[in-house]
């Protein structure tokens, strides 16, 4: 896909913590570079405890730069902002409000309730498959049901960045499987048939290939960048997709890079991520 970059600019990005009890400064990402177009869908892949949630919360201005360039549309990201919405493994949802109330939540705090915003949440409760549940409280939710509210939770105010760290880890095999497919769903018809550009987080291979434009593999700690690699299958995307020898093809690649990190003596088998993919 031939899509302007950088929208999200990330140049040699180095992120860091320093250690009250060990009175030393650690990396937890190394001279990161990449960038992320307007409407691109990048998922995040690397070994446990590599730097993945410290990057995802420097984008989300949470997480202070250490050195480097960390851009969203031009602009150095100093600090948390309306323009991006973040989405957690937990759906941390406000159990004294109801469907409607949590989704509107943003909009409310931005002073941007209005009929349009109402409008928004209607269609966003129906986009996210939550039509007659707009009454009913958190506690009566199923974990999938709860991750839908949050996400639309976070589209409802219309963020220019999404980013997700393991939305659906928390949820079981089934539920994930149907999250993923309500995701790419959402992703491809919200905003006149164009994704909002996303950043999502996950451990899982499988989930970054079906939902993603590109995966990136970050090393194990400090985060460094092992490949960036192009997800060429066709769009719309339904999970018959993960059944395919191209969806296998660039599954097992990933996978053997994200293994050689963790098993050093491992190599990834090439692969050629500009290889055409049938359609
Ligand atoms: N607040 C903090 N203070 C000090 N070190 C931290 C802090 N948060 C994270 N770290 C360290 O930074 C490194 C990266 O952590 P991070 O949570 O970003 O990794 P991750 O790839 O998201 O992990 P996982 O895959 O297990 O979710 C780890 O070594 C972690 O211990």
């Amino acid at each position: 896909m031939n899509l302007p970059r950088q929208k999200l600019v990330v140049e040699d990005l180095r992120l860091g913590y320093w250690s009250r009890r060990s009175h030393s400064f650690s990396l937890a990402c190394d001279g990161l570079s990449f960038d992320v177009a307007e409407n691109e869908f990048v998922a995040i892949v690397g070994p446990s405890g590599c730097g993945k949630t410290t990057f995802l919360t420097a984008l989300a201005g949470l997480t202070p730069v250490t050195s480097g360039r960390l851009e969203l549309n031009g602009e150095q990201i100093e600090g948390p902002a309306p323009d991006r919405s973040l989405v957690f493994q937990h759906a941390s949802l406000y159990p004294w409000r109801n469907v409607v109330a949590n989704i509107e939540f943003g909009l409310k705090a931005q002073k941007r309730l209005d009929r349009r915003g109402r409008a928004r949440v209607a269609e966003l409760i129906d986009l996210v498959g939550l039509t007659g549940k707009e009454d009913t409280y958190p506690r009566e939710l199923s974990g999938g049901m709860s991750q839908r509210v949050n996400l639309a939770r976070a589209l409802a105010t219309d963020p220019d960045l999404l980013l997700l760290d393991e939305p659906f880890s928390a949820l079981d095999a089934q539920t994930r499987e149907l999250m993923q497919d309500e995701l790419t769903r959402i992703w491809q018809s919200d905003g006149a048939g164009t994704g909002k550009t996303a950043v999502f987080i996950t451990h899982d291979v499988p989930e970054a290939v079906f939902l993603a434009d590109r995966v990136v593999v970050f090393s194990s700690g400090p985060a460094r960048l092992v490949e960036i690699v192009d997800v060429r299958l066709p769009r719309p995307r339904g999970s018959e997709i993960k059944r395919t020898p191209q969806f296998q093809e660039i599954h097992d690649h990933i996978l053997d890079l994200v293994m050689s990190q963790t098993q050093p003596g491992r190599r990834a088998a090439p692969h050629d991520s500009n290889a055409p993919v049938a359609g």
